[in-house]
């Protein structure tokens, strides 16, 4: 024997011949499945749901990919009922009291790591989980947000809301004229004394256009070109390659709406996968596309911040906003930090407006009594004023506007899916069942904006009439668009003040019908659900 069988250990071995080895293979898979089951560390093995489920993330990561995820579980709930195991550790709870254990300041639960697969060039206020880091983000970006600070984008938003009424009124006309348009400006011609169009790619061209301006430094531009285009720096290496430019990186234009929605879904399907599969999976060509469009949401932030950080400016905005704040120790963001901040609004701030807003849209024009309501509160409020674009101060208290927007963000939340947080040090215990520290816990809004006892026996549909009829605390508890606690939504005055203004305007310039008013309302879910289209026939009121 020689010296080296001598030393090495690993001879004395019993030999394992490779037809062995690959018989081994799939015992070891299954006993990885299913001997966590057995031990059951976070108490869920009493807990119904999906039989793959208990023993594999493949059941939610399925589901995830196929864009109807709350849909699922909420069919999940109705089978099983409160409790539902959706992974091998996750356990979707459908009530409203369960809120306030999983999610309320204090209860020290923490976000999983479903929201490492949303992380690009640093972690931002939402994908940041350590609670330090979290809490010292949230101090400087909160102040931002403030209702002081934000009244002072009002002008911003209302600019671009007057674009877009410029627009439409433009088609509107050309319409009358008989003449049609492109895909990018939503497909629209002209029919029976009305403008017909997608309202969708407008409502993300007008969200990207007060984001791009107020986080960003400047709009995309996107209403007034009718394009759905931002621009991205990419490295000089990729730029060189596919557009042969020079310089450290290279600023090319691109599709944000679309590659955010392809970003949302990659990342929420790749965030239910357990973290040890996800180098594997990103390698698979669906999520391969996923992939570049990080890298290229990143670049759009990247090329945003640079820019303003080479040209100073007096500008007021989100993004001056945060270049002053500071941490306990008087510290400001860096200039990664700033970038993966502004990314982080970019992203937390478009297509949850634009998809509300076209939600709400869509709800007014099926239901023609609650337009026509809500148009007469418009015109009292607003009166004869020649000023198209309404303001905060005029809208921001009209109780049937609030109640229809409220109406809409129930049954169509684009935040739908139960946002995973998981159990502290002493564990959780909802409706006496106790789940141990470590154990995934979420809450789907989606399900608990439909909980009968709450809503009422039609819960399903949309009547903005039970915003003054149903308990109010009661409603208080269980309403969850923008989420709670430590981690509910940062911009939350600033989505209420678009909404309020958009609204107002629009549906006091415009009366609305649905081209096919039988179909139902199209979603596709990644992180948000979001709608993939709102084809509606438009026509100038007498404003
Ligand atoms: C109708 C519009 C909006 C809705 C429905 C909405 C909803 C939400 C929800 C549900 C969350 C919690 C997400 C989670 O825990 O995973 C959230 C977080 C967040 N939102 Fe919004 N949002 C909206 C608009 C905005 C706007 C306009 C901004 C800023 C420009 C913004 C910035 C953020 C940020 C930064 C977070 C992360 C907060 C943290 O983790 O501390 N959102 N939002």
């Amino acid at each position: 024997m020689s010296s080296f069988h001598q030393l090495n250990p690993l001879y004395d071995l019993p030999h394992v011949n490779l037809t062995t080895a690959l018989a081994l293979v799939p015992i070891l898979v299954i006993l990885a499945h299913i001997v966590p089951y057995f031990v059951d560390e976070f108490n869920q093995r009493t807990v119904p749901g999906p039989f793959l489920a208990k023993f594999s993330d493949a059941w939610l990561g399925w589901i995830s990919s196929q864009g109807h995820r709350s849909d699922i579980v909420h069919r999940m709930h109705k089978r099983y009922g409160t409790f539902v195991r959706i992974a091998p550790n996750h356990v979707s709870i459908a009530d409203p009291d369960a809120l306030q254990i999983v999610y309320a300041h204090g209860n020290g639960s923490l976000k999983s790591d479903f929201y490492d697969a949303f992380v690009s060039i640093h972690r931002g206020l939402f994908n940041t989980r350590n609670r330090v880091d979290h809490a010292r983000k949230r101090k400087i970006v909160s102040h931002v947000f403030s209702q002081k600070n934000v009244l002072e984008f009002e002008p911003n938003i209302r600019l671009y809301v007057g674009q877009l009424l410029d627009q439409w009124d433009r088609l509107c006309e050309s319409a009358s004229k008989g003449l049609s348009g492109t895909e990018g400006e939503g497909g629209w011609f002209g029919q029976n004394g009305r403008l017909w169009l997608d309202c969708l790619p407008w409502y993300n061209y007008l969200a990207f256009d007060i984001i791009g301006d107020l986080a960003f430094g400047s709009p995309f531009g996107m209403i007034l070109n009718a394009k759905d285009s931002a621009p991205v720096a990419v490295s000089h290496k990729d730029a060189m390659q596919s557009y042969g430019s020079e310089g450290d990186y290279a600023v090319v234009n691109i599709p944000a709406v679309q590659i955010l929605n392809d970003r949302g879904e990659y990342s929420a399907s790749m965030g239910v996968l357990p973290p040890s599969w996800r180098p594997y999976v990103k390698l698979l060509p669906w999520y391969r596309k996923g992939g570049i469009a990080v890298k290229n949401l990143a670049g759009m932030a990247v090329a945003a911040v640079a820019k303003r950080l080479n040209t100073p400016t007096d500008r007021v905005d989100l993004l001056s906003k945060l270049q002053e704040g500071t941490d306990d120790e008087g510290n400001p963001m860096g200039r990664e930090e700033l970038t993966a901040e502004a990314l982080t609004q970019l992203i937390a701030g478009s297509d949850t407006t634009s998809n509300s807003s076209c939600a709400i849209t869509y709800h007014l024009a099926h239901n023609p009594r609650v337009q026509e309501k809500l148009q007469q509160e418009l015109d009292e409020a607003l009166g004869s004023e020649d000023e198209r674009v309404a303001t905060f101060e005029q809208v921001k208290r009209l109780p049937y506007l609030e109640a229809v927007i409220n109406e809409s963000l129930r049954v169509h939340s684009t935040s739908s899916l139960g946002l995973p947080r998981i159990a502290p040090e002493g564990g959780l215990t909802v409706n006496g069942v106790h789940f141990p520290q470590g154990a995934v816990l979420s809450v789907p809004s989606y399900t608990i904006h439909r909980h009968k006892d709450v809503w009422g026996e039609d819960a399903e549909l949309f009547r903005p009439e039970r915003w003054f009829e149903c308990d109010h605390a009661a409603v208080q508890k269980t309403f969850n668009p923008f989420s709670f606690g430590p981690r509910g939504c940062v911009g939350r005055n600033l989505a209420s003040m678009e909404l309020l203004i958009i609204i107002a305007s629009i549906l006091r310039r415009y009366e609305f019908v649905l081209s096919e008013p039988d179909k139902p309302f199209d979603t596709r879910e990644g992180f948000l659900r979001k709608p993939l289209e709102c084809k509606v026939g438009i026509k100038r009121r007498h404003v």
